[in-house]
């Protein structure tokens, strides 16, 4: 029996996560870590009351749990996984906002402690497709910009999806011209860049998360898009990687690269 700890587990998608593993065979939850969670509340939250409730990471104790489903908040997640690859547990992350500064050393600690885990920013077969299909359209359509919309009470801009497809961008798409003339009369008006890529970031109510990658040509356009209707969505690639982490010798980062 595999031991998880779900860090985060009172929030939107570690709720879905306890969900998840607590229907899986041959995996049991042994701990949740979340700053409001307690005993008293656990079984609100579907934990069963031999789960351990943590509300800080200086009170978890050695050997509680094999992994570590992080699913907190873009200010907590690389002390967490720090923390879980400092204790021998093997990280399975979804939250966002880890800079590449932060994701380089926690693949340097991963090596060197030789433990396996995954870093995803997108759980979703449609989200991990949609990068795919853009990170090949760019070849051809250098000209592209990206627009992400999610839920009112996502914390980071932009997205972390929007982000790494921003980059599987860059690492492909030829040279070409912007226009040297454009000027913004409102400050943001064009949208974040990274790299010469804009993006922009949509925030409403009734939103789950979606994202479209749009590429033009001349006379012609091409449209990528994606939608998340349901958190749910997130649980196959949960699932896949908890059945494939203990094949892991260091961190991972990207779905696709263990499906
Ligand atoms: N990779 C993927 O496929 C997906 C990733 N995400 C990402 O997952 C993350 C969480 O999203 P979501 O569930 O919507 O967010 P929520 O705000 O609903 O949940 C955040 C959770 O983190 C907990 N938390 C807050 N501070 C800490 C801390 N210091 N240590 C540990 N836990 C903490 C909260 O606990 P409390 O309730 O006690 O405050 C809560 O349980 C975001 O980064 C989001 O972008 C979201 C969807 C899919
Ligand atoms: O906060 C969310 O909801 C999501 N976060 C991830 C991201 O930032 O890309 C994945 C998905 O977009 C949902």
């Amino acid at each position: 029996m595999k031991k998880v700890l779900i860090a985060g587990a009172t929030g939107a998608m570690g709720q879905k996560a306890v969900d998840l593993v607590n229907s899986l065979a041959g995996f049991e939850i042994t701990a949740a870590l979340a700053p409001t969670l307690t005993k008293e509340n656990m079984t609100d939250f579907h934990l069963a009351s031999s789960v351990q409730p943590y509300q800080t990471l200086d009170e978890i104790e050695d050997g509680v749990a094999d992994i570590w489903i992080d699913f907190t908040l873009p200010s907590a997640v690389y002390q967490n996984v720090k923390f879980a690859l400092e204790h021998g547990m093997r990280p399975i992350v979804g939250t966002t906002g880890l800079t590449d500064e932060q994701q380089a050393d926690l693949v340097r600690l991963s090596e060197e402690k030789q433990i396996g885990g995954l870093i995803a920013a997108n759980f979703g077969m449609s989200a991990v497709l949609l990068m795919k299909f853009a990170q090949e359209a760019a070849k051809y359509f250098p000209d592209v910009e990206i627009i992400e919309m999610h839920h009112g009470d996502k914390k980071d801009a932009p997205s972390g999806t929007a982000l790494s497809t921003a980059k599987l961008i860059d690492q492909v798409r030829p040279a070409h011209e912007t226009n040297p003339d454009e000027t913004e009369s409102l400050t943001g008006a064009r949208g974040g860049d990274y790299h010469g890529i804009k993006i922009h970031a949509v925030r409403l109510p009734g939103y789950i998360a979606h994202e479209q990658v749009l590429f033009g040509g001349d006379g012609e356009a091409l449209t990528i898009r994606q939608d998340s209707f349901d958190r749910q969505s997130f649980m196959n690639g949960v699932k896949v990687a908890l059945e494939k982490v203990d094949g892991l010798s260091k961190l991972v980062i990207g779905l696709e690269n263990i499906l």
